[in-house]
């Protein structure tokens, strides 16, 4: 890990984490994928929001998991065929009808979303990466065997159900904030949070080359790796990236995110077949709740960029970096899914119970018929586009309007 030398603490009394300006309200709401995907969708990964209905998000906090019935998702990028085609598949009792008797399926209760999730799946070539406003289902990636690729509507469901940091999305997102009342002394509430579902076109991320950028009064202050490993090409090409970051900032968000400060993620992948590139992959909150990964909030908060040449601090792992093993293992405290604690808090019966359950949730069901009822405009398409011109992989794809996914 670098040293600190470049955090130049302010002349005045030292802060510490009790000083933090806390965010207000409406920061943590600029902070959100669905609000901030509106204005930077063009330097951010192909991705689809999926406003979610009141019904979907009874669904995510009622106990127990219950799942819908497996639905076929068929990719649009399917490049041995390059056709999109849909076959219908048979019931889990193999008679090839529609089960009117099947009162298990919460789909039934949000059909609105449960398509607009096979559809987008599909459009997105068949593997997504899903988050709420603010939070992946990282915790939870476990029940899908260590992964968050989803693709199908029940693979989603099952991650954003087993997740704590979603239950945090859904129910503390405005911990931890100073109160914003309006002229009209309103303050803004969880309800009046448009709760979307993010779904990314999964990409194999080269975690190498992911960074968290701090910013304080419109300036990057500090830059840190994301993946705490070293890896020796990042000590050579810190220079390139710092100023490939900076770049970036100067160009999209310095003058145009609503808050002064704020953290954002990118991902600068270098290919054979283009420059390196900075994507956005995240914006959050300046507030203690986001993880500073190699800095402490303290240092940050001590930085003081009005200095004159000042220079951003960026931290990588040195090779055999002791500091580095001091870091916190992330999400250790949350690996598992709420059932299957309370079913260990409940000893070894209960454990079985759980896996009969479980046994019957993954099993039991059959098809069910929902209708892709994909309405892109025309501004989705010209941003598709160009992220196509960029992802090459998506060469070759040819689309069917009309995909009709039934069970
Ligand atoms: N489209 C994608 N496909 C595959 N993996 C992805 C995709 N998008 C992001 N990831 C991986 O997931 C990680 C976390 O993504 P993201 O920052 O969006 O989640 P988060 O819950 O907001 O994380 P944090 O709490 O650390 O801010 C990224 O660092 C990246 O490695």
């Amino acid at each position: 890990m670098a040293t600190a030398s470049t955090i130049l603490p302010c002349a005045h009394e030292e802060k510490t984490i009790r000083d933090f300006p806390l965010p207000t309200r409406q920061a943590i709401v600029n902070c959100g994928y669905p609000e901030w995907y509106k204005k930077y969708r063009g330097i951010t990964g192909k991705a689809r929001v999926v406003p979610l209905t009141t019904e979907f998000l009874d669904y995510l906090k009622a106990d127990g998991i219950i799942l819908p019935p497996d639905t076929p998702v068929v990719s649009i990028s399917d490049r041995d065929s390059g056709v999109f085609s849909v076959t219908n598949t048979e019931d889990s009792d193999g008679d090839d009808e529609d089960d009117d008797d099947d009162g298990e399926n919460p789909a039934q209760n949000f059909p609105e979303v449960h398509g607009a999730i096979i559809a987008a799946i599909a459009e997105l070539g068949g593997s997504v990466y899903p988050k709420l406003n603010w939070s992946a289902p990282k915790d939870a990636a476990f029940m899908l065997g260590n992964t968050l690729k989803c693709s199908s509507p029940s693979d989603v469901y099952l991650l954003l159900k087993s997740s704590n940091f979603i239950t945090h999305d859904l129910e503390h997102a405005f911990d931890e904030t100073v109160d914003t009342p309006d002229e009209n002394g309103k303050l803004l509430k969880l309800s009046d949070v448009e709760y979307a579902l993010v779904l990314r076109k999964w990409v194999d991320v080269i975690t190498s080359v992911e960074f968290r950028c701090f910013v304080k009064q419109r300036k990057v202050v500090a830059i840190t790796q994301r993946d705490l490993n070293h890896y020796d090409f990042l000590e050579n090409g810190r220079e390139e990236f710092l100023a490939l970051i900076q770049e970036f900032f100067a160009r999209h968000l310095e003058k145009t995110f609503p808050e002064a400060d704020f953290v954002f993620d990118v991902y600068i992948p270098k290919t054979l077949l283009t420059e390196s590139r900075v994507w956005l992959v995240d914006i959050n909150p300046y507030s203690p709740k986001t993880d500073t990964l190699t800095f402490a909030w303290q240092e940050i908060l001590n930085i003081d960029p009005s200095i004159p040449g000042f220079k951003p601090e960026f931290r990588i792992i040195k090779k055999n970096d002791p500091e580095a093993y001091g870091f916190s293992q992330p999400y250790s405290a949350h690996k598992l899914p709420r059932e299957v604690v309370d079913a260990a808090a409940g000893g070894a019966e209960s454990m079985l119970q759980f896996k009969n359950d479980w046994k019957h949730i993954v099993e039991g069901l059959g098809g069910t018929g929902i209708n892709d009822s994909s309405d892109e405009d025309e501004n989705d398409k010209d941003e598709e586009k160009k992220d196509d011109e960029v992802e090459k992989k998506d060469d070759g794809v040819e689309k069917k309007d009309d995909g009709k996914v039934t069970g």
